[in-house]
């Protein structure tokens, strides 16, 4: 069953006299539970998708629909509070607060949310436990993204957005954190959407969404996806 359908989604943007069709007339759909991955060049799209769909911007024309919601109707304060309870994000850069241990930087989060699910638990779910007491300084860039996505995760999201979670990691630690990421969706059911322009992953995922000029140029299921160890690059 689908969790989120975007129809007939355009985002433009006015810069000077110029309109940039971010996305144009995006129509597509993410099952509970998949880990899907979109694919696309530079400048095809793929973080204005994301953002609309975090609800960190909001479209120009059409719906975009999670769960029983339909998001782009959302005034600010839901639109606030959808991306506080429903989302966890996971970027690039982890942002992590240099002063505080992993464990205290998840709990923090952990504490903020009122269905969470405790740092312990979350940092355990991302392999973890052990470097708990350190200081993001003692850890590994791998290491600081699998604390990154325990962030995200204490909060028990419906939805794990992930946007070039490897882009500054060299492969094999970017690899470990692909695995995290896609156990998340095979081991604990979690709906999770990866954007990335590195196409080895693509074997990985359910479903693959590539993107073109704003436009969906592919959409595949994969009914027996590669596990994220057998991913090569
Ligand atoms: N706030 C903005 N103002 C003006 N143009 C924008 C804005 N955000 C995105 N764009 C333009 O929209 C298009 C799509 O950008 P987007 O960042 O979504 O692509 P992308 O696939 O994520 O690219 P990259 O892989 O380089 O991050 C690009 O042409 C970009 O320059």
């Amino acid at each position: 069953m689908s969790f989120i359908r975007f129809q007939n989604v355009t985002r433009e943007y006015h810069v000077g006299s110029n309109v940039i069709k971010a996305l144009n007339n995006v129509n597509l759909e993410i099952r509970q539970g998949d880990f899907t991955v979109i694919l696309g060049p530079s400048g095809s799209g793929k973080s204005t998708f994301l953002n609309l769909l975090g609800g960190m911007d909001y479209v120009t024309r059409g719906e975009i629909y999670v769960g029983e919601n339909n998001i782009s109707k959302f005034t600010n304060k839901e639109r606030t509070l959808y991306r506080r309870k429903d989302i966890g994000f996971v970027f690039q850069f982890y942002n992590l607060i240099p002063t505080l241990t992993a464990y205290e930087n998840v709990d923090m989060v952990s504490k903020l949310s009122d269905v969470s699910i405790s740092a312990d638990e979350a940092l355990e779910m991302v392999g973890l436990k052990d470097r708990a007491e350190n200081l993001p300084s003692r850890l590994s860039g791998g290491e600081l993204q699998r604390v990154s996505i325990a962030r995200a995760l204490c909060k028990n999201p419906k939805l794990l957005l992930c946007d070039e979670p490897t882009a500054a990691l060299d492969s094999e630690t970017g690899k470990k954190v692909l695995i995290t990421l896609s156990s998340m969706a095979k081991d604990y059911g979690h709906t999770v959407v990866l954007v990335t322009h590195n196409a080895a992953v693509a074997p990985a995922a359910d479903r693959l969404i590539r993107l073109r000029d704003g436009e969906v140029s592919e959409i595949m299921d994969q009914k027996n996806p590669i596990s994220m160890e057998e991913v090569f690059w």
